[in-house]
């Protein structure tokens, strides 16, 4: 990311950066409840409106029936307000959610510990790494960068900002070098240092699909000479307001990187946050961290009853 915001900036606490980063699903969802359930009896109509609602905000159109049945249940005919609908919803989401919340585990048999990260440019990628790194490093690890996007100056630039900021160790070569090299060359500094986490970066140049499938796999097969077990992590960052192209990239990475884990970033510039429970449910891969807002902070540890609550505007 370019702005790094000083260490004594203010941060606001963690409820209340999510529910800010979630306004715009928030009240597109809440408002769409609240005008559907307010002196209307739940019935067929009702649950289709409320199933349209939850399509809008791209839940996905098998979990928004699903959710649209759960609040059917044992209600037909009955008044029901805005505020039970919204507690009802959340519920259901925070099931679909529970199983993928998992925080990312730095662990492994032997060092370091390799995470390759991957994603399309300006998904969020360097900020990811950014965060990963600041907090390895209050925990007392040691960690080596490498700038693996030899595509851009530009990238390699920002990991060096981030090493320096971080006290990581930065290994990279000059720009339009060897991405597959420079992962290489970061292992066997990791290793020769000791060091507890490598961290790869990669270009995520999707309009060259089989350029970038080639470099990633390179980048996979160079690494594993090296340590067989690795990479012990891959991250896909996703950003949340590309919508439904969210799925294809998914299906993308993880056919040629075999993904992990994920991180979704910006969920504060859209109103269809809902992407992130459609991801949930189709691929059911562990969700690390989300994106709320342009700041490192904003990049938090994903809570699944949290989030579920804030995207329908339910206070925590
Ligand atoms: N609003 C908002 N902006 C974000 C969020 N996460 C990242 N950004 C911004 O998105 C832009 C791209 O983020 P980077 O971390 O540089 O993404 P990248 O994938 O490394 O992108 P490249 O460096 O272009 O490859 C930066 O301007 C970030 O500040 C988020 O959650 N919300």
């Amino acid at each position: 990311m370019n702005d790094i915001p000083a260490d004594d900036a203010p941060r606001p606490g963690f409820w209340k950066r999510l529910t800010q980063g979630l306004t715009r699903t928030a009240s597109s969802l809440s408002t769409g409840i609240t005008d559907l359930f307010t002196k209307r009896k739940l019935d067929a109509g009702t649950l289709e409106d409320l199933e349209d609602i939850l399509i809008r905000a791209d839940l996905g159109v098998e979990t928004s029936a699903r959710i649209a049945e759960a609040v059917g249940k044992g209600r037909y005919e009955k008044d029901i307000d805005p505020e039970e609908v919204r507690s009802l919803v959340a519920a259901e989401i925070e099931a679909v959610l529970k199983p993928i919340a998992t925080p990312l585990v730095f662990t492994t048999d032997t060092k370091p510990f390799v995470l390759l990260m991957v994603g399309v440019n300006g998904s969020g990628k360097t900020t990811t790494i950014g965060k990963l790194a600041a907090t390895l490093r209050d925990e007392g690890k040691k960690v080596v960068l490498a700038a693996g996007d030899t595509f851009r100056a530009a990238a390699i630039e920002q990991l060096k900002v981030w090493a320096d900021r971080t006290g990581a160790t930065i290994v990279s070569r000059e720009p339009g070098a060897d991405a597959a090299g420079v992962a290489f060359d970061g292992l066997a500094k990791a290793r020769a240092d000791g060091a507890d986490v490598l961290i790869i970066d990669t270009a995520g140049r999707l309009q060259n699909r089989a350029e970038l499938m080639a470099e990633l796999e390179k980048v996979v097969r160079v690494i594993k000479k090296q340590d067989p077990a690795a990479p012990h992590a891959v991250v896909l960052t996703l950003d949340a307001t590309v919508g439904q192209n969210a799925l294809s990239q998914v299906e993308a990475f993880r056919r040629v990187a075999g993904v992990t884990g994920l991180v979704m970033t910006k969920l504060d510039g859209t109103a269809r946050g809902g992407i992130l429970v459609a991801i949930a449910a189709k691929h059911g891969l562990p969700v690390h961290l989300i994106g709320v807002g342009e700041g490192i902070d904003d990049l938090q540890p994903f809570a699944a009853r949290d989030f579920a609550r804030a995207i329908v505007g339910l206070d925590s």
